[in-house]
């Protein structure tokens, strides 16, 4: 089922024609399909529980899309929340996801954000290396209760992809070493502030092959069993999030039903343990387009076409930052012979260009476009560089949309400054 489809000649987010949000809303804009959100959802949750994963936590990772009304629309139907700063933690919160759906990971919790979480009730707070361990036990104590600890874990497995997005192996940031996990799980299993509860791993983003998962999760299990075997209580394994999503022209990645069956496979003989999960983009990326509007193409007399957006790499940083590929649709279907271009936004900067030398139906001013699978790393990741405000979001259900996010006004981007008074 998709839900993004031409009817009529026309592309629609469900029963809603994209040119009528951006008659609406205006471009560039981002809009969201509430049904493809909730059927991903569904579908990854679904697929573990039909492997045999009993009672899996599927904190869904805000940062791929940190919208409260996506949040909302998540936690009702059960989803946790991965989260990896107090801003994270209190969109949650802000969205009902209960304390112990949340999941606190990242490299660089401060005092102050380990604090919020814990008094927050979070079920776990992901640990990412020895100095994290100590503060998170100082904390702990100032506030007099024992912190919920995972431990992180890099187990050094390369995941493929791009290597701005691989997170697990050992020259990353992320996680404490293999080596050290046991000893630091037995110190931690001995602080009265620390409850050791288990250990997680996420090993990069946009996998698309399930060798590098199946590694990672061998190690995890066997890392289980010899904690286990020297005494200590290991009630729950977060295998992450990282699974990729078809992005039209590239290798398909597995199906969340493949991934969940080598989950059971692979963790079958754990008994009573709690598996956890991360998953962020097989969530977002799909149920979400960015429609903007061309500005003109410029043609050189040399031949090459530059088709300038009203959006821009400040709006959907993905290509410049990671030589991304979206598919790029006309709003309007048409038949006619494809027109090679690069398609470009109005940022000052080479690298904000969306595409080179890709074939499209010839396309001019005023004309919508829909660059596919944005719905994970894009709003999230956008900013209001060359002064541009913030992009808006619409969510549609049926035949209804919201604007979820509005877009700022020039007096509002500019009304947080205090422009000062010195001579
Ligand atoms: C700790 C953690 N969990 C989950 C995710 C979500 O990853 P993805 O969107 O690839 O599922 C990330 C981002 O890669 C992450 O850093
Ligand atoms: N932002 C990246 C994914 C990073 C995942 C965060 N750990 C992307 O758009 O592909």
């Amino acid at each position: 089922m998709n839900h993004f489809e031409v009817r009529g000649g026309e592309l629609h987010c469900e029963d809603v024609p994209l040119s009528r949000i951006a008659a609406e809303v205006g471009t560039p804009v981002y809009v969201y399909s509430r049904a493809t959100f909730e059927r991903h959802f569904t579908v990854f949750r679904d697929a573990l529980v039909q492997a045999g994963v009993v009672d899996p936590l599927v904190a869904y990772a805000v940062k791929a899309n940190s919208n409260l009304s996506i949040l909302k629309l998540l936690s009702a139907l059960g989803a946790g929340a991965d989260t990896v700063s107090e801003g994270e933690v209190r969109r949650a919160l802000a969205a009902g996801v209960p304390g112990e759906r949340i999941v606190f990971s990242g490299v660089g919790k401060t005092r102050g954000e380990i604090a919020f979480a814990l008094k927050a009730g979070v079920s776990e707070i992901n640990v990412e290396s020895e100095p994290e361990l100590k503060l998170v036990a100082q904390v702990a104590e100032e506030l007099g209760l024992r912190a919920p600890v995972v431990f992180r874990v890099n187990p050094d497995v390369a995941a493929g992809g791009h290597a701005k997005i691989a997170t697990g192996k050992a020259e990353n940031k992320f996680g404490v070493s293999f080596a050290e996990a046991a000893r630091l799980y037995a110190n931690a299993s001995n602080h009265p502030h620390l409850n050791p509860l288990g250990v997680a791993c996420h090993i990069g983003s946009q996998i698309t092959d399930l060798a590098p998962f199946e590694a990672a999760f061998s190690k995890m299990v066997g890392l289980v069993e010899s904690l286990r075997g020297e005494g200590m209580s290991v009630e729950r394994l977060d295998l992450g999030g990282g699974l990729g999503v078809p992005y039209f022209n590239q290798p398909d990645p597995p199906s969340p039903v493949d991934y969940a069956a080598m989950v059971a496979r692979v963790t079958k003989g754990l008994k009573d343990i709690r598996l956890a999960f991360e998953p962020g983009r097989v969530i977002a990326a799909n149920a979400g387009v960015l429609l903007a509007s061309v500005i003109h193409l410029h043609e050189r007399p040399e031949g090459r076409k530059f088709l300038v957006l009203d959006a821009a790499m400040n709006d959907l940083i993905r290509p410049a930052m990671y030589d991304a590929f979206h598919d790029i649709r006309p709003v309007k279907a048409t038949d006619a012979a494809p027109v090679v271009m690069d398609v470009v936004g109005p940022v000052c900067e080479t690298g904000d260009t969306f595409t080179r030398e890709r074939a499209l139906p010839p396309l001019g001013a005023g004309d919508l476009v829909a660059f596919m699978s944005a719905g994970a790393y894009g709003a999230a990741m956008a900013s209001e560089y060359n002064s541009r405000p913030l992009v808006p979001e619409v969510l549609v259900d049926g035949d209804r949309y919201a604007v979820i996010r509005k877009r700022p006004s020039y007096e509002e981007m500019l009304a947080d400054e205090i422009p000062s008074d010195w001579k």
